[in-house]
Formats: C-alpha cells, sequence, structure tokens
C-alpha cells in the first residue's frame, strides 16, 4: 500500500530548494529574493468590502448550499460556527512560534530530507521558480514526534500532543464539510455514492486509530498540517511569501494568524462578453474566528470542472511574523478519483443577481451553463499518480490529465 511519503520520495528536491534563508539575520532582501511581478495576471488588488470572500457559518441551515455556491464561483469560503476552540488555535499558534523561534542551527535538526515529506524546510512548490520565497515551513503527517525529538531533546511532548490533537480535529472538519459540498453538485450517482461510503466507512472506522505515518491503510485519507511561517520582511513589495499555486488534495482548511492579512486569492473577473477575462487578487481578510476553506486539485477534478481549485499566493510584511497553518484533506494514495457526472437537470446554476456587485463572473456562468456533466473534463487518476504528476509539473498537472 504506497503511502503518500513514498509518492514524495520518488520526486526528490535538491537541498538548496530545502533549506530555508536564516531571515532572523537578513538586514535587507538578498537578490536571491528579489522577484518583479512574475504573473501572467494583472497584479492589481481588489480590496473593496463589496468583493470579498463569502463567510458561511456552519450552523447556518443554508450552509451547504451557500458553501457549494461559494465553491462554484471562488473555489473558497471563509468558514465560522466550525466549533474549533479558539484555545486550541492558540495553543497550535503559541507551538509553531517556539518552532519557528529556535536558532536556524537546530531547526535545520529538523530538515526534510530531499527525498522526505515530513519536517523544517522550504516550500514544496520551490523548485518551479527561479527566486526564492519569503518563507520556512514544517510538513506534519500524523505524529511530528520523530521530528520534534530533533528540535527539542527533552520537551517535544507539549508540541507532539498539540499538532495531533489539531489534525484529529481537522479531520474530523473535512469529513463533514466534504460530504455537505459534494451533496451541493446534486449528483446521484454510483461514484458519488462509493465516495460517500468510503467517508462514512472512513469516519466511523478511524476514531480509535492512531494517525502515525506507517500505519497508513487503504481507508487512510492522506492528509498533512502545513505549518507556514513568513518573516518580517525588510523589502515586503519586492518579495513573495508563497508564490502562486493550487492546493492538490480535496480541501485545505487553513488558520491564518488574526492580526495580518497575507493570503490572496485569484479572482477572474468576466470581460466585455467578448470572452476576454481579466483576474486580479482579493486579499482574505483575516474574520474573528473563521477558517479558509480552498477547493483543491481533486476536488476539481471530481466536480467535473465545476469547482475551480482556487490559485492562491501569500504576500509578506514589514512589522510582523505571520503565520499559518494549512490542512491537507484528500482520500487514501490507492483512490481512484474520476469527474462525478450529474444529471443535466439537476445543475445548480449560479445566478449573477446572487452577487452583491455588478461586476461579470464569467467563471461561474459559464461553468453552470455549460453540459459538462454530460462528458468528464478529466481522465481518472489515483491520487498517488496525481501527487507524482504534480510534483513534476506545478501548474501543468491538471492540463496533462484534461482529456477535453
Ligand atoms: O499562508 C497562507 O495563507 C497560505 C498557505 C498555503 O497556501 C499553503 O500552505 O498551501
Ligand atoms: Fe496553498
Amino acid at each position: 500500500m504506497a503511502t503518500l511519503s513514498e509518492a514524495y520520495r520518488d520526486n526528490p528536491l535538491l537541498p538548496h530548494h530545502i533549506i530555508p534563508l536564516d531571515f532572523w539575520s537578513a538586514r535587507s532582501l538578498p537578490e536571491s529574493h528579489v522577484w518583479t511581478q512574475p504573473e501572467s495576471f494583472s497584479s492589481g488588488e481588489f480590496s473593496g468590502e463589496w468583493f470579498s470572500l463569502p463567510v458561511v457559518d456552519l450552523t447556518d441551515p443554508d450552509a451547504p448550499e451557500l458553501m457549494g455556491r461559494a465553491c462554484q464561483s471562488w473555489g473558497a469560503f471563509q468558514l465560522t460556527g466550525h466549533g474549533i476552540p479558539v484555545k486550541l488555535k492558540e495553543e497550535v499558534e503559541a507551538e509553531a512560534r517556539r518552532l519557528f523561534g529556535l536558532p536556524t542551527e537546530q531547526k535545520l535538526k529538523a530538515l526534510r530530507s530531499p527525498g522526505g515529506a515530513t519536517g523544517y524546510g522550504a516550500a514544496r512548490i520551490s523548485p518551479f521558480f527561479q527566486k526564492y520565497m519569503w518563507h520556512e515551513g514544517f510538513t506534519i503527517m500524523g505524529s511530528p514526534e520523530d521530528h520534534a525529538r530533533e528540535l527539542w531533546p527533552h520537551g517535544y511532548q507539549r508540541f507532539c500532543e498539540v499538532m495531533e490533537t489539531y489534525q484529529k480535529q481537522m479531520k474530523t472538519l473535512a469529513e463533514k464539510l466534504l460530504p455537505t459540498i459534494l451533496k451541493s453538485l446534486n449528483i446521484h450517482n454510483q461514484e458519488q455514492q462509493v465516495l460517500l461510503n468510503w467517508l462514512s466507512t472512513n469516519t466511523s472506522s478511524s476514531s480509535t486509530s492512531k494517525s502515525k505515518e506507517n500505519t497508513i491503510t487503504s481507508t487512510t485519507p492522506c492528509t498533512a498540517l502545513q505549518l507556514n511561517s513568513y518573516p518580517s520582511c525588510p523589502d515586503p513589495n519586492r518579495a513573495m511569501g508563497l508564490a502562486p499555486h493550487t492546493d492538490t488534495f480535496l480541501l485545505t482548511i487553513l488558520h491564518q494568524t488574526q492580526t495580518d492579512a497575507g493570503l490572496q486569492i485569484r479572482k477572474e473577473l468576466g470581460g466585455g462578453g467578448g470572452g476576454e477575462t481579466a483576474a486580479v487578487w482579493v486579499p482574505v481578510r483575516p474574520v474573528a474566528g473563521a477558517l479558509v476553506v480552498n477547493v483543491g486539485d481533486l476536488l476539481h477534478i471530481m466536480s467535473n470542472g465545476r469547482f475551480p481549485s482556487v490559485v492562491h499566493r501569500a504576500v509578506v510584511n514589514q512589522t510582523r511574523q505571520r503565520l499559518s497553518f494549512a490542512y491537507f484533506y484528500g482520500p487514501p494514495t490507492d483512490f481512484t478519483v474520476s469527474p462525478l457526472l450529474s444529471d443535466h437537470n439537476n445543475m445548480m446554476i449560479i445566478n449573477k443577481s446572487d452577487h452583491h456587485h455588478n461586476l461579470m463572473i464569467s467563471s461561474s456562468t459559464a461553468r453552470g451553463q455549460r453540459p459538462l456533466d454530460v462528458l468528464p473534463l478529466y481522465r481518472s487518476v489515483t491520487v498517488k499518480e496525481y501527487v507524482g504528476i504534480k510534483a513534476k509539473n506545478l501548474d501543468k498537472a491538471l492540463s496533462l490529465i484534461r482529456i477535453i
């Protein structure tokens, strides 16, 4: 049975793509970290209150419909009423600060190995960009004990307890959100049933199993917790926190520190009816207590393109270190992901008047009206195969499995 670690082992990175800069001793932005507008789309920012990521409260009776709409038009939403205790999020934040605040030579003791999946290091997407990012990360899959012992030979237990508790709660939340979001596609067929069955079996059987990386079985979902740190930056306008990317799995649930906005999502805007499109970066402002939920590539495939897998990036600031914690959730590595095709008449069509603004949202309306439920846009892939394709091709991965 393949594990997620094995999928990464097949695609090793070079050490200079893993070792982050010693940010705390950098007084100015080194040339290696200077970015000049690399995107092919507009990098203008939209900051109007009227144009921001939808906020959905999980306890709202209309939550399923609102989530479905947000996934269809934005590929993301902010989630309140999720029940994750504030105290737990604060503990994760405190432990992450303790980790990233360690001296560089100490953090390097837990460096991710070239073919490894877990530990301290630069962003996994680093090799695809010429410049380095103003970012350091720590990846956890199940128990972080081995790396935590390297960081704190005595006193690693607290870190492990907090990270394991947080992952458990995130898993429960992901398994609550996913069926709800899938149901909003209004697809009633066998494949959807297979997935929902897997989810319910997995949810009930996994409550007692200890999620250590090497005990993964075929009912164990692919999950990872990524702690991100963006140190304060001497020249934030020329630096990049995390370069534009989409997340690989089904859903990402992200907590960002409440003080500073940094996450931005790319929103495509309709043109003047001539088919031309433009895009802007929309800042995702911290909303008290909210978690950000992103659609990843696998959910995009499963929804047969109806849910965009949201392109996002992180920018940095001059005054404060910013932290974020991304929990990635996907099916087991040997699970085959394929587009779920729907009954044409049941499709959810987003009405332009639902949006409180006068911009044309071409992506949502075009998606809603296309008879995409008849033909699959993507071929079937196992999770392991897709992780491998993504590791080698990053933003070309989806187009490589696209069939029409
Ligand atoms: O720091 C953020 O807000 C974004 C993090 C992210 O996109 C990721 O870890 O994949
Ligand atoms: Fe991401």
